[in-house]
């Protein structure tokens, strides 16, 4: 089986945890892609709120009813995809760049369920972590977090400049703190395993469920 259709299988399972008249947040990516069409087809009465205007549009396309994030403050739940799954439930995300606005919607979330192919799941975070900052101050900021090499996309939704952080990730907690301690710094992509409830994984057409907290 592809990793495609281990992100399939992963989205269609997770679609069985929506109920009747939630409020569901919806992530961004190509697992989140297969979530949509699963989604829409269950009929449900919900109401969702999307990540990125990519996800907005694909949603709204399939019928999904869209709500603007000013009227709601809590999610019943909320689906993503990650980059990377630590044993002890750390994450890496922001592979495509919507990791502040993720980590908001993942937040303020009863349930945050991450859903992956069989790729996703590491031994240890490695690489580097995605960084959004604010434009203002950019040269200062980048160099008191040196090592962040800028992308070369458009800036996030909400104005921020894109990058990615390369250092010492074995101590996640740690550089989760020091990331979120520099001012200019808007988010980064390291979410703590206390804001993940459920992982499912996908491995061929067996689906692992970790449950979390
Ligand atoms: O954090 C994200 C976007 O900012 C995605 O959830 C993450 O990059 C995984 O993407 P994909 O499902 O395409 O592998």
């Amino acid at each position: 089986m592809s990793s495609e259709d281990e992100k399939r299988t992963a989205a269609v399972a997770s679609v069985g945890l929506v109920e009747n008249g939630m409020t569901v947040g919806l992530g961004t990516g190509s697992t989140v892609a297969y979530l949509l069409p699963a989604l829409a087809a269950r009929g449900l009465d919900i109401r969702c709120v999307a990540t990125s205007p990519r996800t907005a549009t694909a949603a709204g396309e399939l019928g999904l009813r869209i709500v603007d994030f000013s009227e709601v403050d809590r999610f019943d739940i909320a689906i993503d995809g990650a980059d990377q799954i630590a044993p002890d439930g750390w994450l890496i995300k922001g592979g495509g760049a919507a990791h502040t606005r993720e980590k908001v919607v993942a937040n303020a979330a009863d349930r945050f369920v991450v859903i992956a192919d069989a790729s996703k799941p590491v031994d240890a975070l490695h690489g580097s972590v995605p960084v959004e900052l604010l434009a203002y101050g950019l040269s200062a900021t980048l160099r008191e977090l040196a090592h962040v090499v800028l992308r070369d996309v458009p800036r996030s939704p909400d104005g921020g400049v894109i990058g990615d952080y390369h250092g010492d990730l074995s101590d996640p907690a740690a550089l989760a703190a020091r990331l979120s301690a520099a001012p200019g710094l808007v988010d980064h992509g390291l979410f703590p395993p206390s804001m993940v409830n459920d992982v499912l994984i996908a491995r061929g057409s067996d689906v692992e469920h970790r449950v979390l907290t």
